[in-house]
């Protein structure tokens, strides 16, 4: 891009916004929490029960997802949560604009090695990446483990927005790209005298939570 179309795209006057950013966002968290079925279902609206077989490495899909009428394209990469593909995908950290960090909320050792995956995340990521955390397979009522305050005190410590999802039910997770995508596009095109957008708050106004909760 040359620098008159850089400043113009960064005072949010371009109109080839869509044209030349893909953002690169990440799923990560341990394997089997539901990183591969949330991708299915953001990107094809549906859920293949029990269908995907453990991702080996890493691989990624292009989507583009509407905000207040700017297309911004989001290239969303399904990581291996196996320990062993680990050093492959911190590779992939580095350059990423926004990381989706799933646990599952019928596993707990998902959820206590959230605070591991954090670490890994302020190691070997930008320090400005956003983070969103999610609690996946919300529509498991009966095996839920992990109260839905839990994730939310967690999310709290480390200044993360939070919500449940389901990725069987589609339940929130259309919100989790949206929510992502605005905040890059705010962040893109950015100007001091231009509206604020906060991600936490949006997420907070918008999120839906599960219609039943068994586990107190
Ligand atoms: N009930 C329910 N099952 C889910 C949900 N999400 C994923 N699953 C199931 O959980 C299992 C693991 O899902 P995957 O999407 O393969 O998990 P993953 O995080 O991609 O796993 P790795 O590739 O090993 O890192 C599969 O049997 C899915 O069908 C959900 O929201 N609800």
């Amino acid at each position: 891009m040359d620098q008159q179309r850089l400043d113009s795209y960064q005072r949010g006057t371009s109109r080839d916004f869509n044209e030349h950013v893909l953002h690169k966002t990440i799923l990560v968290g341990d394997s089997g929490v539901g990183k591969t079925s949330l991708l299915v279902q953001f990107d094809q609206g549906k859920f293949i029960p029990g269908s995907f077989s453990a991702t080996v490495g890493i691989g990624f899909t292009n989507k583009v997802v509407t905000v207040d009428g700017v297309r911004v394209k989001l290239q969303i990469w399904d990581t291996a949560g196996q320990e062993r593909f680990r050093s492959v995908t911190h590779a992939y950290y580095r350059d990423a604009q926004a990381l989706l960090l799933l646990y599952d909320i019928t596993n707990k050792s998902s959820f206590d090695n959230i605070r591991a995956w954090l670490t890994e995340i302020h190691e070997y990521a930008q320090r400005d990446v956003v983070i969103m955390l999610l609690g996946n397979k919300a529509d498991v009522s009966n095996e839920r483990v992990i109260r839905s305050e839990d994730g939310e005190t967690l999310a709290r410590e480390y200044g993360v927005p939070f919500m449940e999802t389901s990725a069987k039910t589609g339940m929130n997770v259309e919100l989790a790209f949206l929510a992502i995508a605005k905040e890059l596009k705010y962040r893109a095109l950015w100007h001091p005298d231009g509206p604020r957008f906060q991600i936490r708050d949006f997420v907070e106004s918008q999120k839906k939570q599960p219609s039943c909760c068994s586990f107190s």
